[in-house]
């Protein structure tokens, strides 16, 4: 990674002014006004046109790398500290897109929330220099400021840049680029020892390709080189209503083979119906007139899931015109379509008055500040899960079958995808009814599977555990962000124990909690203080109905949701 910062110029002063810090916080606050830390800076001014006059030239913008590196230099020490003390530390950056229990112990922790900030972009060779706890929303904000746009963009905006990298993260364009960490071209890491490297293909090259999919296990994350795409307005959404589950997977496959198309995924509504959504970046509306632009940002916009449905419904294809962060982030609103769920769970009419007056609450930021304080994450059936492309319309039979859970997400991934997902070992099964035929390099669909379970531990366990046995009979790989069931001895029939233990005592990094330690599940128990505040937390914990609230409640106050409570 090269490190030679621009000098403190008059250009590089209006692009630093014009790239304000990216802060963990819901879009709609007020960003604070940004350091312009050259002496000259305080005379000029960064408006539109200034950059816009300036886009095209070959510019290193500088944001306070001197502050990047001090606050680099604290992580640091931290990780020294532990790494004498032997003691196994978690990664905190103030909020989660993980479903898994969060309740991180505030002695072992190394907090990277103020590494929020995107450094500098490099138009001539479109890349950005980016903070890991830099979230989606803030990064496609920033570059899009000089006319680019990551190639990946995780649909929900808080997923950040670090989690991204190293907790397996994709979208739409994965079809294309395959998962996030493929769009980063080198990133800085403090070893477990506190020894800081840069990894790229071309250095360090062994722990580049392992911090991959390594969830925090090899290293804190505390900067990331990126590649950018150039900027378009609109997307171009086509969609292209189905008939059957084969129908769909047939579509998506098809799509994805279509060099137009730069985003592809598709939603099963039910076993005979669904939509295959394409896109195509375009970057004026005027070559293309008769198409309608739609938005789905604003709380009256229907939800993207809705609207979709009803377009499939009449059964022809269908063009519109989205612009381009509506697209990015269209899933946000509703939790793609989970938020339904809890309409239904308080009795709510799920109507387009009662979204708009309830929008606060249905934006991804909010409802997992919700779910991690309600315990909804024990009521939920949630996995996504990357099959070998031929053995996606299997499991979708099967979970039709089991669970008739709807809709599903399906999401085609690139031939690369399993090495981003937690250091698995290669598939050897076979593929599409056939038998086994070597180490699988194909391409993979991801299917969503997202529903409530309500029933008692045992029961949602034996179903979640089901359907880990089936995801691996058919070579599939669960996305590890949510609960995993698998036994110990299960876990390792599916990861590679000796290649990720033989590259974690190469960088140092058996201090640290290895990938089963963060993801085996815990089961619900929860402990509650004594007292009549415990008595009642208990009481609410127990009911449904009453946690719910209090998720709500609690993600309206805001605060922390990940630290463990001080106990008293
Ligand atoms: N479309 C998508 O791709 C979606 C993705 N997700 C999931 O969201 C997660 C990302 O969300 P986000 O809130 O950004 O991250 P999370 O806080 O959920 O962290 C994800 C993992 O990355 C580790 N981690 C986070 N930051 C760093 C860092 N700077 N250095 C090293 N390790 C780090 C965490 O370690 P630790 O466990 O110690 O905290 C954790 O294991 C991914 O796991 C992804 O699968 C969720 C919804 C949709
Ligand atoms: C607000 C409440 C409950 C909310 C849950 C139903 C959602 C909170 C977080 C949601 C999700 C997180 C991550 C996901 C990964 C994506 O790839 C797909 C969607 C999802 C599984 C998504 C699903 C819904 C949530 C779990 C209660 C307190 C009312």
């Amino acid at each position: 990674m090269k490190s030679s910062w621009g000098k403190c110029d008059p250009l590089t002063s209006v692009l630093s002014s014009a790239s304000s810090p990216a802060i963990q916080q819901p879009p709609k606050q007020e960003r604070p006004t940004p350091e312009i830390s050259c002496s000259n800076a305080a005379s000029l001014r960064a408006t539109k046109q200034d950059i816009r006059g300036i886009r095209q030239l070959y510019i290193r913008v500088q944001h306070d790398m001197d502050a990047h590196k001090a606050t680099v230099d604290k992580v640091r020490s931290r990780i020294e500290h532990y790494y004498s003390a032997k003691t196994p530390f978690r990664v905190y950056h103030g909020s989660t897109n993980s479903t898994r229990h969060a309740d991180f112990d505030r002695d072992a922790i190394v907090d990277v929330s103020p590494l929020n900030h995107v450094l500098s972009i490099d138009i001539e060779r479109k890349t950005a220099l980016v903070e890991p706890n830099v979230p989606m929303d803030a990064l496609v904000r920033e570059t899009m400021k000089f006319g680019l746009l990551p190639p990946v963009v995780m649909e929900f905006p808080g997923i950040t840049v670090g989690g991204g990298f190293v907790g397996t993260a994709g979208e739409s364009s994965s079809f294309k680029y395959g998962f996030f960490d493929r769009t980063v071209l080198s990133v800085e890491v403090v070893l477990a020892d506190g020894t800081i490297v840069t990894a790229s293909e071309a250095e360090n090259k062994e722990l580049f390709e392992g911090l991959r999919g390594s969830f925090g296990t090899l290293g804190v994350l505390t900067m990331v080189e990126m590649q950018l795409v150039p900027l378009k307005q609109f997307v171009e959404v086509t969609y292209h209503p189905t008939f059957s589950i084969d129908n769909s997977i047939g579509k998506l496959q098809y799509q994805i083979t279509r060099q137009e198309n730069d985003y592809v995924d598709g939603i099963l509504f039910s076993k005979g119906f669904g939509v295959v959504v394409a896109g195509r970046l375009v970057d004026t509306t005027a070559s293309l007139p008769d198409i309608p632009i739609r938005r789905f940002s604003k709380p009256w916009n229907e939800w993207f899931y809705i609207h979709a449905k009803s377009l499939a419904s009449k059964g022809i294809i269908t063009k519109e015109l989205v612009p381009i962060e509506d697209y990015l982030f269209r899933f946000d609103r509703g939790a793609f379509w989970m938020g339904m769920h809890a309409y239904k769970q308080f009795m709510i009419p799920f109507m387009w008055l009662t979204r708009v007056l309830l929008d606060y609450f249905m934006h991804t930021r909010v409802m997992f500040h919700s779910l991690h304080k309600s315990g909804y994450t024990d009521r939920y059936i949630i996995h996504d899960i990357a099959f070998p492309a031929g053995n996606a319309a299997a499991f979708v039979e099967y979970a039709d079958q089991k669970f008739e859970i709807y809709p599903l997400w399906l999401c085609p991934l690139r031939k690369d995808g399993r090495s981003s997902m937690g250091h698995p070992e290669p598939y050897k099964g076979g593929v599409g009814g056939g038998s086994n035929t070597g180490v699988y390099d194909g391409e993979y669909i991801s299917v969503g599977i997202w529903g409530p379970y309500t029933s008692s531990e045992a029961k949602y366990v034996r179903a979640n555990r089901e359907i880990e046995s089936k995801m691996r009979e058919l070579g599939g790989l669960k996305w590890l962000y949510s609960r995993v069931f698998y036994t110990e001895e299960e876990w390792w029939q599916v990861y590679d124990k000796r290649k990720y233990d033989e590259l974690r005592k190469k960088f140092n990094a058996a201090t640290l909690p290895s990938i089963w330690d963060k993801v085996k599940d815990r089961g619900r128990k929860e402990e509650f203080s004594t007292g009549l505040k415990g008595l009642l937390k208990k009481i609410i914990k127990s009911s449904t109905l009453l946690s719910g609230f209090y998720g709500i409640y609690k993600a309206v106050r805001g605060g922390d949701y990940m630290l463990k409570e001080k106990s008293r």
